[in-house]
């Protein structure tokens, strides 16, 4: 018998004693064993090679997890029974403290914050921003778009190649959407609360659905819900399981609240995890359009000298890049007057307002009658230009001009700069694509 029959056949005990505990209505025994039972069943369907055999399983998980759900739901609701009762009587107990707790220290890995991006600061992605626009904007603004069977998207998942703007695009939900926004990066759940983890997961959730409409944001998705169980702990293993059976919770009726998920490695995602975000957008790189916002917004109210036709251009140079790469390469064109500042050894002085702007260093002297700076002549001035030979730091701060940033700075930035996505990485985006998503 092969590893993976011997985890489905003890899997498969391990089922039968939860169904057996939940007859007897052991339901807080039961859950323990459908959890057990489900961590195996995961094991299980990551090694499962046959196809059709793998939706079956898929299919069987996916029944006990309802289950699994159902019976969290009762056991909560009967351990808040007594609480609530304690809580008339003196003010909670240790349960409640040891909630609190958990929640201060959830607090502290999710950011809450709204964020300061718009739609419009996102460039591009324009079925993507419909898509989560959709699932956040329109159910609570027009509730009367969503009744009967058209129902808003529950799990929404962003992925594509590093940089592309995924993060991004979740900071414009953020800031655009009337709900209450929990953003964790889930590399930081599993790193810092290790053990602690699976309850604080439960209680993400726990708190999301207290402050619906909400929406939960999972950064590197991968590392909580990962099917690469090789080197994959007990802890780990729970993480996912938890995470799984309250994601179905969410897809079952959870009115008003979204979970976006964002991932570089989509493949690397549990088939069970991947089914939970029924709606997959590929973020790809930039189209041109795309990037020549880009130029546009990453350059903001920097002054410059670069005409539509530049842009454009520049724009043409930079296929291949991604939003990151752009935003990279403009930062560093529009650090080089800073350069041209720091380097210089001459300044001219504006005649009408003093102002001192410096001579690039490749372009000194100023002119012809400037007065040769070496060890002997130290001449500060040049009697027919008027360039002044000082450094920087002899300029008082309020007399400097800063010299506008201009075309060939940033062409020279982008011919200095590299795409950071390979083509083979790009081929099996548009693989999964073709298989599971759909272009964003
Ligand atoms: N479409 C875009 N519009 C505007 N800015 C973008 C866009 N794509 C990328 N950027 C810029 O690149 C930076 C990095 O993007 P972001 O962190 O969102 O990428 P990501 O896809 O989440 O990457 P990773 O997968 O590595 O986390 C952003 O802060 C933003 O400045």
């Amino acid at each position: 018998m092969t590893d993976n029959s011997s985890m489905i056949k003890q899997a498969t005990a391990t089922v039968a004693e939860a169904i057996k505990l939940d007859n007897e209505k052991e339901y807080a025994e039961a859950y323990a064993k459908y959890q057990r039972a489900l961590e195996m069943f995961l094991v299980a369907l990551k090694y499962e090679k046959n196809p059709r055999s793998k939706e079956i399983l898929t299919k069987r998980v996916e029944g006990y997890m309802v289950r699994a759900e159902q019976l969290k739901e009762a056991i909560d609701a009967e351990r808040d029974k007594p609480k609530a009762a304690a809580a008339v009587g003196n003010g909670g107990g240790a349960e409640d403290a040891e909630k609190s707790k958990l929640r201060g220290a959830l607090a502290s890995a999710i950011v809450t914050e709204k964020p300061n991006v718009s739609w419009d600061d996102v460039a591009g992605l324009d079925r993507a921003k419909a898509a989560l626009k959709e699932a956040v904007i329109l159910p609570t603004r027009f509730p009367q778009l969503f009744e009967g069977e058209r129902r808003p998207w529950k799990g929404i998942l962003l992925y594509g190649p590093p940089g592309t703007g995924k993060s991004y695009l979740a900071k414009a939900v953020a800031t655009e959407a009337d709900a209450q926004f929990f953003s964790v990066s889930s590399s930081d759940l599993v790193s810092k609360w290790q053990g602690e983890s699976e309850r604080l997961v439960r209680n993400l959730f726990e708190m999301a659905r207290e402050a619906r409409p909400a929406i939960i944001f999972i950064d590197e998705v991968d590392s909580l819900c990962g099917s690469r169980t090789d080197g994959e702990n007990d802890s780990q293993r729970r993480i996912k399981t938890e995470f799984l059976v309250q994601m179905q919770g969410v897809g079952k009726d959870d009115k008003g609240l979204l979970v976006l998920g964002a991932t570089n490695t989509p493949w690397s995602l549990d088939p069970a995890m991947r089914r939970r975000f029924e709606k997959r957008v590929y973020i790809s790189l930039p189209e041109k359009a795309a990037r020549k916002r880009l130029f546009e917004l990453c350059i903001g109210e920097t002054e410059h000298t670069m005409t539509r036709q530049d842009l454009d251009s520049l724009a043409e140079m930079t296929e291949g890049y991604s939003g990151a790469d752009v935003s990279i390469a403009v930062r560093e064109a529009l650090m080089r007057p800073l350069r041209i500042c720091q380097e210089a050894k001459q300044f001219k002085v504006h005649p009408d307002d003093g102002m001192y702007e410096p001579v690039p260093l490749e372009e000194t002297p100023n002119c012809s009658r400037c007065p040769p700076q070496t060890s002997k002549s130290k001449k500060k001035r040049c009697d027919s230009c008027g360039a002044v030979f000082i450094s920087l730091y002899d300029v008082e701060p309020d007399k400097l001009f800063v010299p506008p940033v201009k075309a060939e700075d940033f062409f020279y930035a982008v011919e200095n700069s590299n795409t950071s996505v390979s083509q083979s990485e790009l081929g099996r985006f548009d693989e999964w694509t073709a298989e599971f998503g759909q272009d964003g």
